[in-house]
């Protein structure tokens, strides 16, 4: 069933939207770089957190998880490295209509980071259906497209 799971690309604009990420290690310092640079307002919550996502434009809040923490957020990255607190996020923020991303699965979230070009003529975004090494070989493909095409 949740192979069976459909995403429907979008693309949305994260301009001053309230966004957690709880976890602050390396893939949600991924993640926290990639909200920040498109606008959005992060709050990171995690009892440890790297110095490089201190020294981003972001509040930071050094503890464990609370439920109350989703209240509010448009957007919910579940970035710990516990796979069952993940899921439960994810399972707080979908009762709740609230986006979520969930670094420790291929499918249990309502919305996919995806591997993505943005240039001055197009916004591509890029999925592998979970596969991220895929999509990665793709967007340099597509890139490596786009250098030739203007050649
Ligand atoms: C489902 C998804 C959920 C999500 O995170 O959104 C997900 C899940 C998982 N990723 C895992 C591994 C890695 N992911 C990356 C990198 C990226 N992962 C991204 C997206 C996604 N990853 C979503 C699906 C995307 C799609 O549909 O194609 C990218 C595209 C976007 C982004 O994260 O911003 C970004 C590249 C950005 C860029 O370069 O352009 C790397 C490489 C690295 O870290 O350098 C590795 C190590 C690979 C290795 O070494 O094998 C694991 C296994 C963990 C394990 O097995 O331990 C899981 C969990 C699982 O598979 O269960
Ligand atoms: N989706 C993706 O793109 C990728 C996902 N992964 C997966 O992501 C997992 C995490 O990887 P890293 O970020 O490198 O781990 P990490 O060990 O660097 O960070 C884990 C973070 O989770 C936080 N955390 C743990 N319990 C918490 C709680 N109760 N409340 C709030 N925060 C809590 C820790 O404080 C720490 O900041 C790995 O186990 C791996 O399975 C790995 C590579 C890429």
């Amino acid at each position: 069933m949740e192979n069976k799971k459909s995403f429907f690309p979008l693309f949305i604009d994260l301009t001053d939207k309230n966004c957690l990420v709880v976890g602050g290690g390396n893939i949600a310092l991924r993640k926290v770089k990639n909200l920040v640079e498109y606008g959005a307002k992060v709050l990171v919550i995690a009892p440890a957190v790297l110095p490089e996502i201190l020294e981003l434009n972001v509040k930071v809040e050094k503890r464990g998880f609370e439920i109350e923490d989703i209240n509010g957020k448009f957007l919910v990255v579940a970035a710990t490295d516990n796979e069952s607190l993940n899921k439960t996020i994810v399972d707080v923020c979908e009762d709740k209509n609230i986006l979520v991303n969930n670094i420790t699965s291929k499918t249990y979230m309502s919305a996919r980071f995806t591997a993505h070009i943005d240039d001055e003529n197009y916004q591509i975004a890029i999925s592998a259906k979970g596969k991220p090494k895929e999509s990665v070989k793709l967007k340099k493909d597509i890139i490596e497209y786009l250098k030739n095409k203007k050649d």
